[in-house]
């Protein structure tokens, strides 16, 4: 070695000769475009070392990769192209690349009776992988919304019609005097329990699927659960939603069901795996309903 020569010791052999499964970085921070949006994300990005007498990867080559991911809107093929220029810079060494980038996408959302709108965070990861020169791409997403117990509401009817037996039982019925009742803390002697709930959408988009509909799914799934959770909220938008979840009473179940259905419906969906959690008030452990789907090849 000449004075002016770096060392090298990635491309020195291995002193035990191993292939390894996955090798690279982790939270590399990038900015990325979705749906026109510029989003703060975090990028693991690695690929598979297969040539055992190797003693490493090439992590600048990896990094330098990722550039194209600040300049252009994220859609499958520049996906692709980045894990093939991974693959390109470790011929050789390595057979398989692997991407995986989390960001927290930011919608804006109308209250549902004042005119008033806020801001929701999403947590979204893409994870996209060429192994064995196949293609993958899986979408991850998080929804919150409310769900409210039927069970518990059907309990509740109960003890408020005893109520009305018992506070009525001898009089005869005026409108105004269970006008007066309804509106009492007696009229509601009883409350259903409703939780904060999430829905974890792994999603595998077909081939064609040019975008990464995030925002899309995020609607589709938001629309079938009928209860998101809100962002500004005055007391008419609180009317509201108590009123829709009244409307809209479900187990962990019903909202997996309709999940199932609502992405079973999406052109771009070719199979997905979806988890429902309804973190209970009733119990300190949760209600969790899992689906999933693969649309059948033609
Ligand atoms: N492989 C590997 N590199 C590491 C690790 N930790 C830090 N690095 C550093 O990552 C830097 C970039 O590695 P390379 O991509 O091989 O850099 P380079 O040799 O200048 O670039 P090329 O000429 O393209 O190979 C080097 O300085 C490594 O020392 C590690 O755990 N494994």
């Amino acid at each position: 070695m000449n004075a002016l020569t770096l060392p090298d010791i990635a491309a020195q052999a291995s002193r035990q000769a191993l292939p390894l499964d996955w090798v690279g970085m982790c939270g590399i921070a990038l900015p990325i475009l979705i749906d026109g949006q510029r989003l703060s994300a975090k990028a693991d990005a690695g690929v598979s070392l297969d040539d055992g007498e190797a003693r490493g990867i090439h992590m600048s080559r990896l990094y330098l990769a990722l550039e194209a991911l600040e300049r252009e809107s994220l859609t499958q093929a520049l996906l692709r192209d980045v894990l093939q220029r991974f693959l390109d810079s470790h011929e050789g060494l390595s057979q398989n690349a692997y991407l995986r980038i989390h960001a927290d996408l930011l919608l804006k959302r109308p209250a549902l009776i004042s005119p008033l709108s806020g801001w929701k965070t999403y947590p979204v990861s893409i994870e996209a992988r060429l192994e064995n020169q196949m293609f993958h791409v899986e979408l991850k997403i998080d929804v919150t919304y409310s769900s409210t117990c039927p069970c518990s509401a059907a309990l509740a009817r109960q003890l408020i019609q005893q109520q009305f037996i018992d506070d009525f039982a001898t009089m005869s019925l005026q409108h105004e005097d269970v006008l007066t009742w309804l509106g009492s803390a007696k009229g509601i002697v009883a409350t259903p329990h409703s939780q904060r709930s999430s829905a974890q959408l792994r999603v595998h988009l077909q081939a064609n699927q040019r975008t990464l509909p995030l925002t899309q799914l995020i609607n589709e799934a938001e629309a079938a659960l009928g209860t998101a959770v809100q962002t500004a909220v005055k007391r008419a938008d609180e009317q509201a939603f108590a009123l829709a979840n009244g409307q809209n009473l479900m187990f962990c179940e019903d909202a997996a069901r309709r999940l199932n259905l609502a992405l079973k419906g999406m052109q771009a969906v070719k199979a997905f795996h979806l988890k429902v959690i309804h973190a209970e008030s009733l119990h300190a452990h949760d209600a969790v309903a899992e689906s999933r789907w693969a649309r059948a090849a033609l």
